[in-house]
């Protein structure tokens, strides 16, 4: 196996048109995405997306159609699979093994020596509050709790490239929170993490960067912030008025919400708008210019239909 830093791209995966069938079904359909070392990167679609299969065309678990993909340097990533830290989708550890024990054997299973598994295991879970639970067997603790040993299971060898497929989904308000802070620790400390999901907030509040994929394809892959740049900024003005002349200044599509008033910000920038809204006595209550926001960004990019299946709701509601 050659050493897998000696990559000097600067890229942990660099995927080119990707290409995977299944049948008659067109999964995925000329993928491309580069992922920095050490950042943290989400795939962002609906169900049915394809982020599954490009997931696991980067592990290697299945080979694509057609494309190019290298995955730490390398074009066959089983040979750097002791690498990688992998959450699939489905999850799943055997109910009779105690807890500290899956760990343990995930991380055989990447050629970690099973003591040393066994001794991080424990303390992996002590430093995750789970301490309570080491000899405890998976069919003894609830669903959140196994996928939280079973994400340190994918830890436990200490991977330099993380894949987690839905990570977030199944886990409540509080350990989603918790997942948060454990993948920013892991960037911190150089891994780079891939994440796939269909939840907007988890992606706007982590990634450095995203590819957004929607039946298959991939209309954008690049920063979060060049992504919400495809979209004006938007302007949150508060009058004490409600009518007057100055609503004449107003640009044609502003949207009107009580003594609120939203429109995108004007190419001539804000101040002549200003000018006719004071001159015109609208009462400025306050005015804002807020960047838009990654939904509305996916809606530009990807359209209303795959941004209607994503989950928007706040994420303490997100289950
Ligand atoms: N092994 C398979 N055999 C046949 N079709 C498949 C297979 N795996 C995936 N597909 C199909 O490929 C498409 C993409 O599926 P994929 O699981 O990659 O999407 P996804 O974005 O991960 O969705 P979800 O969030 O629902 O898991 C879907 O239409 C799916 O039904």
């Amino acid at each position: 196996m050659d050493n897998a830093t000696s990559d000097t791209t600067g890229l942990a995966i660099e995927v080119r048109g990707l290409v995977k069938r299944f049948d008659d079904t067109l999964a995925v359909d000329g993928v491309d995405l580069s992922v920095k070392r050490g950042s943290i990167y989400g795939i962002l679609g609906p169900n049915g997306a394809g982020k599954t299969t490009t997931l696991r065309m980067i592990l290697g678990i299945i080979d694509p159609d057609a494309g190019m993909r290298r995955v730490l340097g390398h074009k066959d990533p089983q040979d750097v699979a002791r690498l990688i830290g992998y959450l699939p989708e489905e999850r799943g550890l055997y109910p009779a093994m105690k807890a500290y024990e899956a760990i343990a054997f995930m991380g055989a299973l990447r050629g970690l020596p099973l003591a040393e598994g066994r001794r991080r295991g424990r303390e992996l879970l002590e430093n995750h509050d789970l301490g309570h639970a080491a000899d405890r067997q998976i069919r003894q603790l609830s669903k959140g709790m196994a996928q939280i040993v079973q994400l340190l299971g994918t830890l436990v060898h200490d991977p330099e490239l993380v894949i987690l497929d839905e990570p977030f989904s199944g886990l409540d308000a509080i350990n989603q929170g918790k997942l948060e802070v454990l993948i920013r620790s892991l960037a911190d400390k150089g891994t780079t993490v891939i994440f796939s999901t269909h939840v907007i907030a988890h992606a706007e509040r982590l990634c450095e960067g995203i590819a957004i994929i929607a039946g298959g394809k991939v209309p954008f892959a690049g920063r979060v912030d060049d992504a919400r740049d495809r979209i004006p900024a938007q302007v949150r003005l508060e009058t004490s008025a409600s009518e007057g002349p100055w609503k004449a200044a107003l640009p044609q599509e502003t949207r009107r919400v009580g003594q609120f008033w939203y429109f995108p910000l004007p190419e001539t920038g804000i101040e002549p708008l200003l000018r006719a809204l004071i001159d015109g006595n609208a009462g400025i209550q306050s005015l804002s210019i807020e960047r838009a926001g990654l939904h509305d960004a996916f809606v530009a990019i990807a359209g209303e239909a795959a941004a209607a299946d994503l989950v928007t709701r706040p994420l303490s509601e997100v289950a």
